[in-house]
């Protein structure tokens, strides 16, 4: 924990929009029981690259939680409730990824986020995300809420167009960004990741995005 828990002082929170926020550390007091809990839900419904609309493959590894599931192929992108690789539903979202995902919704002026999907991206040396808008979900009055861990990452959060020239910001290990409202469609993205090995997790950053992607967009 970072001294600033141990105080129980306010939660910095850093501004990258009108309601688009960096809160470093905030997800630390939930690590010892989410990534055990991430590792059970990597057993059921492991990482796997998929390939993009365009027909290349992603330079993260992907799987997911929840109601539902995103999924990428070369006939494009959809909510799922089955994972096409085990046929099966997705497993639940685990109760402290859900309740650490509401606290860092409501930290950043987002109350009552009930997300029904998290993505899971794993990011090894060199794996990127090309700067990109999250527009597959039903609607966007909910925030999206992503959790860093691992290797840190550095993150860019351009504008509107894709144009726009983003301002970066470095994720660590438990850093939380949250970005909705006038801001949920910013386009956003990150770079090539570094190969510098994180204590626990080694060459590997993990990101959790926690979405309401709205059950009808399933099919
Ligand atoms: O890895 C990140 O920090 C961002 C991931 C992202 O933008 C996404 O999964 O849509
Ligand atoms: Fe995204």
């Amino acid at each position: 924990m970072r001294t600033q828990d141990l105080f129980h002082q306010p939660q910095q929170r850093v501004a990258m929009g009108a309601q688009a926020f960096m809160l470093p550390g905030f997800a630390e007091p939930w690590l010892a029981t989410l990534l055990p809990a991430l590792e059970r839900v990597l057993q059921r419904s492991p990482l796997r690259q998929m390939t993009t609309r365009g027909g290349r493959r992603m330079s993260v590894q992907s799987s997911a939680c929840g109601d539902v599931g995103w999924v990428c192929s070369e006939f494009g992108y959809r909510y799922s409730p089955i994972d096409p690789a085990t046929g099966q539903p997705w497993p639940v979202i685990p109760e402290c990824l859900l309740q650490l995902a509401q606290r860092a919704a409501d930290s950043a002026g987002f109350q009552s986020f009930q997300p029904d999907t998290c993505l899971i991206n794993r990011y090894l040396p060199g794996a990127r995300m090309g700067l990109h808008q999250d527009r597959d979900e039903r609607d966007f009055s909910a925030p999206i809420v992503s959790i860093s861990l691992g290797m840190p990452a550095t993150f860019l959060f351009g504008g509107h167009n894709r144009s726009d020239r983003p301002a970066r910001t470095l994720l660590q290990h438990g850093d939380v960004a949250v970005w909705g409202g006038v801001d949920r469609l910013r386009f956003h993205g990150v770079l090539p990741l570094a190969d510098v090995p994180h204590p626990q997790l080694g060459s590997q950053r993990i990101n959790l995005t926690l979405r309401r992607a709205g059950s009808n967009k399933a099919d």
